[in-house]
């Protein structure tokens, strides 16, 4: 790794600029991508600025925008901390732990979730608990990745004393995703907002908007 042997450190700054010029090509080797969030190791001095924290949920705080082909963002976790359980529509997403620690708890898509879209009410009675399929604890610098072909999953931070902050990268960008009830495996749209953006925090006005610069 670079430092090691006394090259240049990759930077936080070098990731994105590797990340445009990758993206900038028709077509993107995502496991590559995978593995320049990898390569990059965590340096608080470069992303602290990013790291908004709410009392009340997890922040997602945009650091770069991708020139509309990916968004790059800074999730904060409180401790307790956890998404709901959701899909990445037509995305690869690629999470980095930046600090502390995270559970990623998978699930198989509930079969009628597929085969009945909408969301009229009888379907409910036919749900049934949804079937976790994968639980990985990841420290700092672990890298997973997830597409809706892989399955769904639920982020959290399962620790009642120390915060998390991870790195995430969703190409192509998405501002709404589907969220589901463990128990029924009932499906809502949710859409993703920015608790900050490029490290400004987001005025409640701005909130309503939600459009990266
Ligand atoms: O983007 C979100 O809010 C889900 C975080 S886990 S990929
Ligand atoms: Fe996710």
């Amino acid at each position: 790794d670079a430092d090691r042997c006394g090259g240049s450190k990759f930077r936080l700054t070098d990731l994105i600029s590797e990340l445009h010029r990758v993206f900038a090509e028709d077509r993107v080797n995502v496991e590559y991508v995978q593995y320049l969030m990898e390569s990059y190791r965590s340096d608080p001095a470069e992303w602290l600025k990013y790291a908004k924290f709410n009392k009340f949920r997890y922040t997602r705080n945009l650091v770069d925008a991708g020139n509309g082909k990916f968004n790059l963002m800074v999730l904060c976790w409180g401790e307790g901390d956890g998404s709901s359980i959701h899909n990445h529509p037509e995305s690869d997403c690629i999470m980095k732990i930046l600090a502390g620690q995270l559970t990623e708890v998978r699930f198989a898509w509930p079969e009628t979730s597929t085969a009945n879209d909408d969301e009229n009410e009888e379907d409910d009675r036919q749900l049934q608990p949804m079937c976790e399929i994968g639980r990985t604890i990841l420290e700092t610098d672990g890298v997973c990745h997830i597409n809706d072909s892989m399955g769904l999953h639920r982020v959290e931070n399962a620790s009642h004393t120390d915060k998390a902050v991870s790195l995430h990268l969703y190409c192509p960008p998405f501002e709404e995703c589907s969220t589901f009830n463990q128990h029924t495996g009932h499906k809502t749209t949710a859409k993703s907002t920015f608790w900050s953006i490029y490290g400004e925090k987001v005025s409640k006005k701005r909130a309503e908007e939600q459009v990266p610069a």
